[in-house]
């Protein structure tokens, strides 16, 4: 295995090159002195649920009888997501790693949609001392939900606390591409298949033809995914009609090429929330398998590409639903793990703060996909929600967020 773990990361191509786009939304390195890992959040016990449950979907147009079907996936897990304690473990192994290079910045941890919540963990930040922050998600594409929805609600508590003008606050570039982020997936995508591969009988990969590879991520409003990549002279046009789904594509086909180029993939979606008149991106996991069991397909590896974390969407929409679907169709199926604190993951993100920090400075940027390294600075209106304009940060001529004492 490591043999072909060490093929498969040759065969994948890192370019340093710099991408003449999203130079252009690029900052110089400054002296940030703290870091904010911000995050989703998720309820710790049952009395949780619905609070976090209405936190998330305020002003979104969820219907009540989704928000009961959800609350059933959390009630299952006693009221606990899953995604605080990844959180924890994350944060304790930034540290970790930011120490063992030597690099002097405390990492506070933030959510958007439960405790610790970001306009306390900005203030509690400012108290302490600190003034310029760098803030680091747990969110790797480009679209309203994973990227500019973290950059409003920094807009929002920033205008809340009257921190605005007192505390800077700048992001990471969206990591979808970062080798950090994307090595894990390859170890793990190339030993899903030896394990589907194995489960058939046909370790030699005689039986490739049967196997397909999933790659899943997040289903998203098409109406959001068309706003992905759209700022202001943003000159590209993206595959599949959005950056969201480039990303994607462009992920999932770096990954095949170095795993198993003659295997045959699909991208797919999942989470699907929303009114049913509403359209979402598609297919759903679920749909797809039924749709290609008939062709002959008897074995599925299911690559969450959309995750950073083993959270209540991968441990019930794939854990529980997609696997029960494919034990249904008679389909030998491996769920491949998310990053986590995959050692190569956590450098990789302490890499993309070294990107924009004076000291302990990394000049090269690194991505496996032609369409990166992505924006420092997103250009004006990229991902810009029909719900009408928020405050928000690390957008061209936002001034929000970049001013100190
Ligand atoms: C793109 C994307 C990501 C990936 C990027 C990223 O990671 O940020 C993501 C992650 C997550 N989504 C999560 C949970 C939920 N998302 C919901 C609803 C929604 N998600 C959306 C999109 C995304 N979501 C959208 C367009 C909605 C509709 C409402 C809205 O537009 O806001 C709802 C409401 C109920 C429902 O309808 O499902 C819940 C409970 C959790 C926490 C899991 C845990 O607790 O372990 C995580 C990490
Ligand atoms: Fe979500």
């Amino acid at each position: 295995m490591s043999t072909a773990l060490d093929t498969a990361l040759e065969t994948l191509s890192i370019s340093t090159a710099l991408n003449e786009v999203t130079e252009a939304g690029r900052l110089d390195p400054a002296e940030y002195d703290a870091i904010l890992l911000a995050s989703f959040g998720g309820p710790e016990g049952q009395d949780d649920v619905i609070p976090f449950l209405r936190n998330v979907t305020r002003g979104r147009g969820i219907p009540d009888e989704r928000l009961e079907e959800v609350s059933h996936h959390y009630r299952a897990f006693g009221g606990v997501s899953p995604i605080n304690a990844q959180n924890r473990e994350l944060k304790a192994a930034l540290e970790g790693e930011l120490a063992a290079r030597g690099i002097a910045l405390p990492v506070y941890w933030g959510n958007r949609n439960w405790d610790p919540f970001i306009p306390e963990t900005l203030q509690k930040m400012y108290d302490d001392g600190h003034r310029r922050v760098l803030m680091l998600t747990t969110s790797a594409y480009t679209c309203y939900s994973s990227c500019r929805q973290y950059r409003e609600d920094i807009g929002i508590a920033l205008t809340e606390t009257g921190l605005d003008g007192k505390l800077q606050v700048d992001k990471v570039r969206q990591y979808f591409d970062h080798p950090g982020f994307v090595l894990p997936f390859v170890e793990g995508t190339l030993e899903g298949l030896q394990k589907v591969r194995q489960a058939l009988d046909a370790e030699d990969g005689s039986r490739d033809s049967e196997i397909r590879v999933l790659f899943a991520t997040h289903s998203i409003p098409t109406r959001d995914a068309e706003a992905a990549g759209r700022g202001e002279g943003e000159p590209r046009e993206f595959e599949g009609g959005s950056a969201y789904v480039a990303q994607h594509l462009a992920n999932a086909r770096a990954i095949m090429a170095a795993v198993a180029p003659a295997v045959e993939w699909d991208l797919v979606y999942q989470s699907r929330s929303g009114a049913p008149h509403v359209p979402w991106l598609e297919p759903d996991i679920n749909d797809h398998l039924e749709a290609i069991a008939p062709q002959g397909v008897k074995g599925a590896v299911i690559v969450p590409l959309g995750f950073v974390s083993d959270h209540m969407e991968v441990a019930w929409d794939l854990d529980t639903e997609a696997l029960e679907t494919c034990g249904e169709l008679g389909i030998e199926a491996v769920r491949v793990p998310t990053p986590g604190t995959h050692p190569t993951f956590v450098a990789g993100l302490v890499d993309l703060i070294c990107e924009r920090t004076v000291e302990h400075h990394i000049a090269e940027r690194p991505h496996v996909t032609d369409l990166g390294p992505w924006y420092d600075v997103v250009p004006a209106g990229d991902c810009r929600n029909f719900r009408g304009d928020k405050p928000v940060i690390a957008e061209a001529g936002v001034t929000l967020g970049t001013t100190h004492d």
